[in-house]
């Protein structure tokens, strides 16, 4: 009998299978036990969900994650598988949480409208704001003809529509909400909404900006920019419904925040986009780059890929979203022409002296991100099925 390319005798043959059968029946317990799990943590859902809770509990997590890594240890196990395992658990209990709904922090919330709610992102927010109870009305691009009947009597109205037209749009539709309405925009820029907003409406204003895209399973561990704009009472029940979602809220001010956008996404996008053209210029063959690539490069090619799965229109959007960004994208390019020319003078002493010294400006950094990317590489390895 042949396993792959490789001839076996019928004793190595027998001892394999038996001991095959051995793992298969321990990987049944296991898938058992995971069985058994995931309606635990369902019920711990339950009662989080009655009694208002947030699913994602940090330090329960830590708490478990440290005693396991400790009682693996003493069993010989190394800490790191049992800590991927749970994590990988508790990933799913995140995803299956929908299934039950979020609390809803404030009951008295008649009417929420999204602006743009038939985007992918307005599509989130409308599920999540649904299943935590608030009443969802959508105005999108078609229903501008009814736009006063939906936005009567908003209590929140959130904008979530191309950058580009964002601001104008705010200017020129918004300007009669009511006065306690809550107005908040998810736009990825926000100095310039968020100065909108405050001119056109007199009430509670906020800038949101969540960082993650649409096809997230759950909000868990993701981040939401948060800009203050006025009367942020008005709207601490926002924040907070956002934090029962499992997000992470980090308060930032307008200003900075788009300075960190301008190299966090239009540089770096605008960086992917040509690395992805270039190849294109260059016609690679993706396939065959491959079947050369160490996990790194596939996890860099998967990064440049994903983009052009994506819509060419909001990434136009993010990267024109600020001139500024221009001054970022050319420091790049400028860098790039000096490295190069370094290496076209065959400068080697020169490439090891500023590696050498970005290493240092990276700091402590570079030891925390080189092992965070090893067990990503880890996990893109282990998604190849040969
Ligand atoms: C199950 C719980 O809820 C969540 C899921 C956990 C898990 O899957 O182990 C742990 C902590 C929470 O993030 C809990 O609080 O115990």
């Amino acid at each position: 009998m042949a396993d792959g390319r490789f001839e076996m005798s019928e004793k190595t043959t027998a001892e394999l299978e038996k001991l095959r059968g051995l793992i298969d029946g321990v990987d049944q317990e296991l898938l058992k036990l995971l069985r058994q799990r995931l309606d635990l943590v369902a019920q711990v859902g339950a009662v989080k969900h009655n009694a208002g809770l947030p699913i994602y509990a940090p330090q329960r997590e830590a708490a478990m994650l440290a005693k396991r890594r400790v009682e693996a240890e003493s069993l010989g196990v190394s800490p790191q598988l049992i800590e991927d395992v749970l994590r990988r658990l508790m990933r799913e209990s995140y995803l299956n949480e929908k299934d039950v709904g979020f609390k809803q922090v404030n009951p008295d919330i008649n009417k929420v409208v999204i602006i743009g709610g038939r985007g992918q992102l307005g599509t989130l927010f409308a599920q999540m704001l649904t299943l935590s109870g608030y009443p969802v009305h959508l105005l999108d691009k078609d229903d501008w003809d009814n736009a006063d009947a939906i936005l009567a009597g908003a209590g929140l109205v959130l904008v979530t529509v191309p950058i580009a037209i964002t601001c104008e749009l705010i200017r020129s539709r918004l300007q009669g909400l009511p006065k306690d309405c809550i107005l908040a925009d998810l736009t990825s820029i926000k100095s310039q909404p968020l100065q909108a907003m405050l001119e056109t409406h007199c009430g509670p204003v906020v800038g949101l900006h969540p960082m993650f895209g649409p096809d997230v399973g759950s909000l868990a561990k993701q981040v939401v920019v948060v800009c203050h704009g006025r009367q942020s009472e008005a709207y601490a029940w926002l924040l907070e419904q956002i934090a029962i979602w499992g997000a992470r809220l980090v308060e930032a001010d307008a200003g900075k925040h788009d300075k960190a956008m301008q190299l966090v996404q239009a540089m770096r996008h605008f960086s992917s986009f040509v690395y992805g053209l270039n190849l294109c210029r260059e016609q690679a063959d993706l396939d065959s780059l491959l079947q050369f690539s160490s996990p790194i490069y596939r996890l860099e090619l998967a990064m440049v890929g994903r983009l052009f799965a994506q819509s060419p229109e909001l990434y136009a959007d993010i990267i024109f979203a600020q001139q500024e960004s221009l001054g970022a994208i050319s420091d790049y390019l400028n860098n790039y022409a000096g490295a190069l020319a370094m290496l076209k003078a065959g400068d080697r002493d020169g490439f090891v002296r500023q590696f050498r010294e970005v290493a240092e400006w990276f700091g402590d950094f570079a030891p925390q991100f080189r092992s965070e990317s090893r067990s990503m590489l880890q996990s893109v390895n282990d998604m190849k099925s040969h």
